[in-house]
């Protein structure tokens, strides 16, 4: 048996998780790099929570600057099980209006700049991403805001752009035209790499904005966006509290099988493995690498 651990990543103006007791900086060194701040692990009615600011103390950290391998790798030497994405984004729909909470289902990912596989040269891995969300964690998140009376959307697709500019206009009509919902620049590679280490992920996007398509709101800018987080603080630190709350305290196998993702992906042949990757890939990967 598996014990839950709930990760939490906190986007901009969620630094940290009011309700968590005992918490303790944990002092996690990662091979691959800085994490954008040390996790922080404390308990939810009993429930081990690891929290983590995914842009720093501070928020000292643009999308492109955050170590999402090392991010991601602390998260796993944490134990955490299952992770939670707390994210702004903006809104492509009517309907989705700031404040809404949108448990997104897919990506695409338009990132260029980023440092997006664990794995690589020495050692090749391709995992499945063709659900990137897990659905029995959008199952909860989904009891949690019901039951929290939060506005939410299940289900919708977030863009995830490099950034750190917002889009042209050009630019959001075409993501529109494209079917999206919802825009931000965190969420990749973060899914892609949550899915390598067997950690299942969902997220919560909290509309923020409606970015600059729509004639009769302003275009989108930082004030605003902070202001909508600010008032959403509170809602969100209620919808991990009520999910922390009924979470079940032993982890439940994903039905997608995210928490199983290495067992048929790795396809260097182990004579040809890298060793000095291997060592990097020992919270990672080690369950399927030990293995063999
Ligand atoms: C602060 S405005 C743009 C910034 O906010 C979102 O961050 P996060 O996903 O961490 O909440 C968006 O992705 C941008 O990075
Ligand atoms: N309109 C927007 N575009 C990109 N990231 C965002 N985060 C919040 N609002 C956003």
């Amino acid at each position: 048996m598996t014990q839950s651990v709930l990760g939490i990543i906190g986007g901009s103006g969620v630094y940290d998780l009011p309700g968590l007791t005992n918490p303790q900086e944990l002092a996690i060194e990662s091979p691959w790099g800085e994490p954008s701040a040390p996790p922080v692990r404390g308990e939810i009615d009993g429930l081990p929570v690891v929290f983590l600011a995914r842009h720093g103390k501070g928020h000292r950290l643009g999308p492109t600057d955050i170590n999402y391998r090392a991010n991601i790798d602390a998260m796993k030497r944490a134990g955490v099980t299952d992770l939670i994405s707390v994210s702004a984004c903006g809104s492509f729909r009517e309907e989705l209006s700031p404040g809404t909470f949108v448990l997104v289902d897919q990506f695409i990912d338009r990132t260029f700049a980023r440092a997006k596989s664990f794995f690589g040269a020495g050692c090749v891995a391709h995992v499945a991403m063709a659900d990137p969300v897990s659905p029995g964690l959008v199952d909860r998140l989904e009891a949690a805001a019901q039951a929290e009376s939060i506005s939410y959307k299940r289900g919708g697709t977030y863009l995830v752009m490099e950034g750190p500019q917002f889009s042209t206009r050009a630019e959001s009509e075409l993501y529109r035209t494209w079917g999206c919902d919802v825009i931000g620049m965190t969420n990749m590679p973060e899914a892609k790499l949550a899915r390598e280490a067997e950690i299942c992920y969902a997220t919560v996007a909290m509309v923020t904005d409606y970015d600059c398509w729509h004639d009769e709101h302003r275009d989108v800018d930082i004030t605003d966006i902070l202001r909508v987080v600010r008032e959403n603080a509170s809602k969100a630190a209620r919808l991990i509290a009520c999910l922390a709350r009924d979470f079940p305290r032993e982890h439940p196998a994903c039905p997608l099988g995210s928490d199983r993702a290495l067992d048929h992906a790795l396809i260097t042949a182990p004579e040809a493995r890298d060793p000095a990757l291997l060592a990097k890939l020992d919270a990672v990967a080690g369950r399927v690498l030990n293995a063999s």
